[in-house]
């Protein structure tokens, strides 16, 4: 029988560590999902004891020792805290790395795994801040998932596009114009040399632009580029709403007009975007997911979720397209860590890589690669740094960086397009891009004054902030 007086520290609050829930002994299955936390105390709280509570209070504890643990298999569904390290250079935190048995989620539920593992324990008392770090998912339960209803090579066959990135643009301004004037952006866009264009995270169904009317203008805009142009295009119809009947609705409508993609924002929730997903898979559409909110989340160091373990959660739960950040934009993202969400996106297997913040080797199995989507303040003059950073296998998104173009927003899609091809070839022949990017675009912009004047306007244009999330070096952990 359990020595429940031994439990207790005062007035029957539990001590996590004495119930099983430390076990530096622990060696982790292959079947058992790990997740690393970096965890904040508070102060006269020991690290192996908030290492425990976190285990704890994820999995199965409560804050007191209850009759019912005997009534279980307690020793197997209790998650344990096996390591604890300091963080290099912050006594204040500490990295815990935890191990859940599989038993402990439902098969193909992020909804399930997520109430557990990110459920009660970010708000838990005896912790001043958390934050979910990386997750290595076993293979036996990804198993249970689908994952994206196409992957990279079959999109590329769909829109017969190989050997470079793909090309795309938000229309903006984001909220305000009219369903007719919405298709012209489109159209501008499409027919300038863009692969795709975009409905952006707020644009829904209001009252100045109903969601019929903006599928019915994108669609005949995508039709008629695809007239003039020869070339297979698309326009992400966000048939985000209030309710999955709504989204059902738009969905079907989106695919009786021969729309080839469709879009989501995450504010929607885990559950409604697999079932998005599992309907794209019926349907074969293409499935575009925007993160829109994730920043709330995952942008402090110190609490929430780092988006790493968010784009595992959307692989699994199956999108062909997630925002994953540029590094050179307008938008929160540290090169190296930027570079880590793209390969844990497009990699079969990732290796642990600390510089690039991955704690974890990732085994994905079957489960295709995701095409990451760098948007945000991004613009043709940055193409080197992007083509370089980031490779083929990316969409690169120019909102302003098209439709603010001084000749229009036809020119600023050829622009996009002149300087995207130069910088293609010139990586083809062997030049070393990142030095002479510079060069190879003015080059460039002597046949292309559209280009020319792409590169007058932005060619200055950068966002150096400091990041407020880098890596942190610790060794990496066995797994
Ligand atoms: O509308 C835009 C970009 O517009 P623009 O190209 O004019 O800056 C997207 O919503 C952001 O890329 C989202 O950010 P992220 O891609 O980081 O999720
Ligand atoms: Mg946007």
């Amino acid at each position: 029988m359990t020595d429940k007086k031994a439990m207790y520290k005062k007035g029957g609050v539990v001590e996590y560590k004495q119930m099983g829930y430390w076990q530096p002994d622990y060696e982790p299955k292959e079947t058992d999902t790990i997740a690393l936390f970096r965890v904040t105390p508070q102060p006269g709280i020991e690290p192996e004891e908030a290492a425990a509570a976190v285990a704890g209070e994820s999995s199965t504890a409560t804050w007191t020792v209850v009759w019912t643990d005997r009534l279980t298999s307690l020793d197997r569904y209790q998650a344990k805290a096996f390591r604890v390290e300091p963080v290099p250079g912050n006594p204040e935190q500490f990295f815990a790395w935890i191990a859940y048995d599989l038993a402990l989620f439902e098969e193909g539920s992020i909804a399930n795994m997520t109430s557990s593992i990110i459920g009660n324990v970010f708000g838990f008392k005896a912790l001043k801040a958390l934050r979910l770090e990386d997750l290595r998912v076993p293979v036996a339960y990804l198993k249970t998932f689908k994952g994206a209803p196409h992957g990279i090579p079959v999109e590329r066959d769909m829109l017969n596009k190989y050997g470079r990135p793909l090309l795309g643009a938000t229309v903006k301004p984001k909220l305000g114009l009219s369903g007719k004037n919405y298709g012209r952006v489109v159209y501008e866009a499409l027919a300038g040399g863009l692969d795709f264009t975009k409905d952006d995270e707020n644009i829904n169904s209001q009252p100045f632009m109903r969601w019929r009317d903006r599928f019915l203008y994108a669609q005949e805009a995508v039709m008629k580029a695809e007239q003039v142009t020869g070339e297979r295009k698309g326009h992400y119809m966000n048939v985000t709403a209030a309710t999955m009947e709504d989204v059902y609705e738009r969905l079907e409508f989106a695919k009786e007009i021969g729309s080839i993609i469709v879009m989501v924002d995450l504010t929607m929730g885990y559950t409604a975007l697999q079932s998005v997903s599992n309907w794209c898979h019926r349907n074969g559409m293409i499935l575009h997911l925007h993160r829109a909110s994730h920043a709330t989340f995952t942008r402090q160091k110190n609490h929430g979720i780092n988006f790493r373990v968010l784009a595992k959660w959307m692989r699994m739960l199956g999108v062909d397209h997630i925002h994953a950040g540029t590094a050179v934009g307008k938008l929160e993202g540290d090169p190296n860590l930027v570079r880590g969400y793209y390969d844990i996106l497009r990699e079969q297997y990732v290796k642990a890589d600390p510089v690039k913040g991955i704690y974890f080797d990732q085994d994905w199995a079957y489960l295709p690669a995701v095409m990451p989507v760098a948007s945000g303040g991004i613009h043709a003059g940055q193409m080197h740094l992007l083509l370089s950073l980031f490779g083929d296998d990316v969409v690169l998104q120019f909102g302003g960086g098209t439709i603010g173009h001084p000749m229009g927003i036809q020119a600023g899609a050829t622009a996009n397009r002149v300087a995207l091809e130069a910088m293609v070839k010139a990586r083809n022949e062997g030049r070393d891009i990142l030095a002479e990017g510079p060069e190879i675009l003015k080059k460039a912009a002597q046949h292309s004054p559209a280009l020319a004047a792409a590169l007058e306007t932005w060619g200055s244009v950068t966002f150096d902030f400091a990041s407020t999330d880098t890596p942190d070096v610790v060794p990496t952990p066995s797994n």
